[in-house]
């Protein structure tokens, strides 16, 4: 028996033909499991279902097939055991940092005084870089600021597990590389466990212990697992000199640029069956290079983001 925190057991989601016909399978055989504490990151070209799969994990859609089950229990709708943080951080635009904060503490310890909540947002407001601004409302923020009140927030409800949908997606590069890094620091702190979609491999490099990544849909699938074997704590500057870096870079470029679409839709595919119960294949890049610190690596690709927007 699996001594994962999270198991997604063959999951699949369809949907119903517009006009009647076959329905539309975005996924299927969906599986994979996440440890406790573990930081997992998808990847995939844009509509093979990668929100979808989140916004099963958080109990806000079911699936057509399959089961989510963490910590031995079913995940059956919403709970404030599983805290989403999406790319529209989606505040009350009439309160301020710190009352958003206090506001989702509340509802996660309605026992605790009026104190003990404001004491406990606080401490998440500062985590978040925020000090001297949590009386600010939404509006009086700009677009990182508020992201990291959104990150505040759903981290001070100190959730079982923190689902990410492309967080950072629609910040500019500069802020987007500041929160990534404190988000790293706040996770070494927390040891949280993080499910996070992301287009963008470097962040998925950086955050991550392991990267699933996706074929294409429809009938997607998660076909490999791919370990992040880059020493902790990482930033952003180390972790492009690891000598691992790009032996895991180029594996996920790759996997995105030409195996994701050669894998869609069909694990008759050779090289493509999945292992036995639709897990998907264990990868580590880093291992050929494991103790040849001097091997040269190879710097192939530019810096790429996702999606390509193009179907299977
Ligand atoms: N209610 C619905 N009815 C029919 N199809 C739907 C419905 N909701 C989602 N889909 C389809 O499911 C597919 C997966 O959508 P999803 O948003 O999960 O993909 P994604 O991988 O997160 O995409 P992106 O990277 O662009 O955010 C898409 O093709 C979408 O059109």
């Amino acid at each position: 028996m699996s001594d994962d925190f999270l198991i997604v057991e063959n999951l699949a989601r369809r949907y119903p033909a517009p006009r009647g016909g076959e329905p539309l399978t975005v996924f299927e055989d969906v599986s994979f499991g996440i440890r406790k504490g573990e930081f997992v990151c998808i990847i995939g070209h844009s509509g093979c279902g990668k929100s979808t799969i989140l916004n099963i994990l958080a109990g806000l859609d079911a699936p057509s097939r399959g089961a989510v089950i963490m910590d031995g229990k079913e995940v059956a709708g919403p709970s404030l055991e599983r805290g989403v943080i999406f790319q529209n951080h989606s505040l009350l635009p009439w309160k301020s940092a710190l009352r958003n904060t206090a506001f989702a503490v509340r509802a996660r310890w309605p026992e605790w005084s009026r104190e003990q909540v404001l004491a406990h947002a606080l401490r998440y407001i500062e985590l978040v870089g925020l000090k001297g601004a949590e009386h600010r409302k939404p509006s009086q923020l700009s677009g990182g600021m508020r992201q990291r009140v959104g990150i505040a927030r759903a981290f001070a409800i100190e959730p079982k597990l923190l689902l990410m949908d492309e967080p950072f997606g629609a910040l500019d590069a500069l802020t987007r590389g500041m929160i990534q890094e404190e988000l790293v620091r706040i996770w070494g702190d927390t040891q949280q466990t993080v499910f996070m979609i992301t287009h963008d491999v470097d962040e998925a490099i950086l955050l991550a212990d392991r990267v699933l990544l996706m074929t294409n849909g429809p009938r997607a699938r998660v076909a490999e697992s791919v370990r992040i074997d880059i020493p902790r704590p990482r930033t952003r500057t180390e972790v492009i000199h690891h000598p691992a870096y790009y032996a895991i870079r180029n594996h996920l470029v790759e996997f995105l640029v030409r195996r994701s679409k050669e894998l869609a839709g069909s694990a008759e595919v050779e090289g493509a069956m999945p292992v036995p119960g639709g897990a998907p294949l264990e990868v580590n890049p880093a291992a050929a290079i494991a103790g040849d610190p001097s091997r040269p690596a190879s710097r192939s690709f530019a810096a790429i983001r996702f999606p390509l927007k193009e179907s299977s």
